[in-house]
């Protein structure tokens, strides 16, 4: 199926500037092979182009599972030909990261926290600027741990905020710290809002998203094999992140955020929640139910998408 060029707005329009991704790294000009280590695809050995051009919506989430199984769920909602079951690993090459291609869809599993993601995003970046693609928006389909709402809610991020609730991303560089903006597309986040808005089966939150550096200790949680803080120091830090807006808690928004915004690409973190921190630490909901619950946020970014390539109005 060619894709359809669409503006912002989701309409055809001839004259409409395409959006340009910007890598910042002027050394990269200068490089005459660029090996992207752990996709095991490389500018010599690979036709970027040829293989990844056409892509316009991309993305991520911790599993490489759950992502085999968005892409296979996206080949049947866009009415692509062929089997599911012809869906393979174009990473198969490395057992870093996975990632499948269905139409203009790419689906690519980051792994878990802030390192293992950030270097997906690095490669992930630099494939889609050797392909030349634009116009591309990115989706962080995630779970987290809900604060102060039901478990099963769809969050969609309105700003990634680190864990003194700030809006930004703490890199160090050459023994540097540098601090990066976590801006996210607010049309993106509106727009998704909308058609959740449109899906009564999906209980959706526009909120503030909090990452962290760990799943235990890092996110207040009582039951991990160190805790030096007691159950009221839990609830009051969980207190305050509410009050702050914080309405769920994952490891890898906010690195997200920030390098998506620093190369001009459109991107959104919708994650759903798996528990209530207010209620517990364990996640101990069934599998069968887990499994459902991460369906919500790829329904809501697989809507929107048939709705981008004006597969349904
Ligand atoms: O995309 P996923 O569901 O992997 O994201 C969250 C944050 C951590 O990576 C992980 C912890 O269970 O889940
Ligand atoms: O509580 C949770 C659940 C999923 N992912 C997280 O990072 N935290």
């Amino acid at each position: 199926m060619a894709p359809i060029l669409l503006n912002c707005a989701g309409k055809e329009d001839e004259d409409y500037i395409k959006p340009q991704l910007h890598v910042k790294n002027p050394h990269l000009d200068s490089m005459e092979e660029d090996i992207l280590y752990h996709f095991s695809l490389g500018t010599k050995t690979h036709n970027l182009p040829e293989m990844f051009g056409d892509v316009k919506f991309v993305c991520v989430g911790g599993s490489g599972n759950r992502m085999r199984a968005f892409a296979k769920f996206m080949h049947q909602e866009l009415g692509l030909p062929g089997n599911t079951d012809e869906i393979t690993d174009i990473c198969e090459g490395t057992d870093r990261y996975s990632m499948y291609k269905v139409g203009p869809v790419l689906s690519i599993s980051h792994g878990m926290g802030v390192p293992s993601i950030s270097i997906m995003l690095h490669e992930m970046i630099k494939l889609l600027h050797h392909a030349g693609c634009h116009d591309v928006n990115l989706f962080r389909l995630g779970t987290s741990g809900g604060v102060g709402i039901s478990p099963g809610t769809v969050v969609i991020t309105d700003k990634a905020v680190d864990c003194f609730f700030r809006p930004q991303f703490e890199q160090v560089i050459l023994g540097k710290v540098i601090i990066r903006s976590t801006e996210l597309d607010a049309d993106l986040a509106e727009e998704l809002s909308q058609y959740a808005s449109e899906m009564p089966e999906l209980p959706t939150v526009i909120g503030k998203t909090m990452c962290t550096s760990d799943f235990y200790e890092g996110q207040g949680r009582l039951d991990g094999a160190l805790c030096s803080f007691s159950t009221e120091e839990k609830v009051e830090y969980l207190r305050k992140a509410y009050n702050a807006g914080v309405r769920n808690i994952e490891m890898e928004s906010t690195v997200f955020a920030a390098m998506c915004h620093m190369c001009n690409l459109k991107a959104a973190v919708v994650c759903v929640t798996l528990l209530n921190r207010f209620d517990g630490d364990q996640i101990s909901t069934p599998h069968e139910v887990l499994t459902e619950y991460q369906q919500r946020p790829q329904n809501l970014v697989a809507h929107f998408i048939k709705k981008r390539l004006g597969l349904i109005v």
